[in-house]
């Protein structure tokens, strides 16, 4: 395949550890990778770019169908023009939050970071020091820096490893906002859920130097934004194809996300947001109680949930047989603008 990150690694880097895998990552949206602490991320993403190679290695890696690394040729770690972006954000500090964007520009036209500086929201940030940063000011500086470079794909390491709840939840939108917009593909290392549930397409789990499983995206719904209600957009979901999509018409949700009218969302809901119930619960807090069938009471990735139209799959599901009706309340939802080809 093409549009890929092709990859195979047998690297020996002590007594009890050994990065042992291969694999392909689609070059489109988000990949998580997640896996227990000392399970070889950082090594993986390393190894990507073409860092600390070993005599002894094995190695071979393809981006495109471009050799970066093996028997079909060798392209040098400055020359695969990856935006990294680590635990640390590394700035310069001497330099301002405009030289450090200017920096990561380089030979660009500066009017080229417009979009970075808008999706982040860094202009009041510019002319100030680094210094002075929060931890979630200086978080996106450091993602607008490795956008400003142009980059053909992200490495993202726990970008927002050592932020608070709530600083971590007021740099989201915007790490979200900014990876839809620049339409750069994106390896995304975390542990965190919420992390996931916003942001991934897909999950690749490791553990131990190997490739544990693919988990697809967790549970989310495609809506168009048609309003604003002060700071929040308000949402309806758009319907899929099949026998439930005209039943979704209109469903509307109010949601804190950064988007503009007409763009289309994708409301990430995580696990612990999601209630299915086969009788309507009744007044609750939910942000929307959805009408839903159970299309797959046990599919081979488990059972899968049709809303409107949308399938999806769910960890659980209530025992009423396949075909059930079941009542959805979406208790929360972890917003991300959705580029065009999300359902490609
Ligand atoms: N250069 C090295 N020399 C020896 N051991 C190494 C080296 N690099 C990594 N390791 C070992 O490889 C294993 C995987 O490390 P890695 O940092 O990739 O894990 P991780 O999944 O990113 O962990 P964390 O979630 O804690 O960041 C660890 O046991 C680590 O000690």
């Amino acid at each position: 395949m093409a549009d890929t990150l092709a990859f195979r690694f047998h690297l020996e880097r002590s007594a009890s550890f050994t990065l042992d895998m291969g694999g392909e990552v689609p070059l489109r949206g988000v990949t998580a990778v997640s896996g227990p602490s000392g399970s070889g991320k950082t090594t993986l993403l390393r190894a990507l770019a073409g860092l600390d190679a070993r005599t002894g290695d094995t190695a071979e890696v393809r981006f495109r169908g471009q050799s970066w690394d093996g028997p079909g040729g060798y392209t040098p770690p400055e020359a695969r023009r990856i935006g990294f972006v680590f635990q640390e954000p590394y700035l310069f500090t001497h330099m301002s939050v405009e030289q450090n964007l200017r920096y990561g520009a380089k030979r660009r036209d500066v009017t080229a970071i417009d979009g970075i500086v808008e999706a982040l929201d860094l202009a009041p940030l510019l002319p100030r020091g680094v210094d002075g940063l929060s931890g979630g000011e200086a978080r996106r500086v450091a993602l607008g820096r490795a956008l400003a470079a142009n980059p053909q794909v992200l490495f993202l390491d726990e970008p927002l490893s050592g932020l608070d709840a709530d600083r971590k939840a007021e740099v989201l939108p915007y790490l979200a906002r900014a990876v839809g917009e620049a339409q750069v593909p994106a390896l995304y290392v975390t542990h965190a859920t919420d992390e996931i549930a916003t942001l991934a397409d897909r999950t690749l789990l490791i553990d131990k130097g190997r490739i544990s499983g693919w988990r697809a995206a967790p549970f989310h719904l495609i809506a168009g934004v048609v309003g604003h209600e002060g700071e929040d957009a308000i949402c309806e979901i758009l319907t899929g194809s099949g026998e439930d999509a005209a039943a979704g018409a209109g469903a509307r949700l109010r949601v804190p996300v950064r988007a503009r009218m007409g763009e289309r969302v994708r409301l990430g809901v995580p696990r612990d947001a999601l209630l299915i119930s086969v009788a309507h619960p009744g007044p609750n807090s939910a942000l929307a109680v959805l009408p839903a069938r159970i299309a797959e009471q046990s599919g081979p990735a488990g059972p899968v949930l049709d809303v409107f139209g949308q399938r999806q799959p769910v960890a659980t599901v209530p025992e009423t047989g396949e075909g059930g009706r079941v009542w959805l309340s979406v208790l929360r939802v972890l917003p991300r603008p959705e580029r065009d080809d999300s359902d490609s």
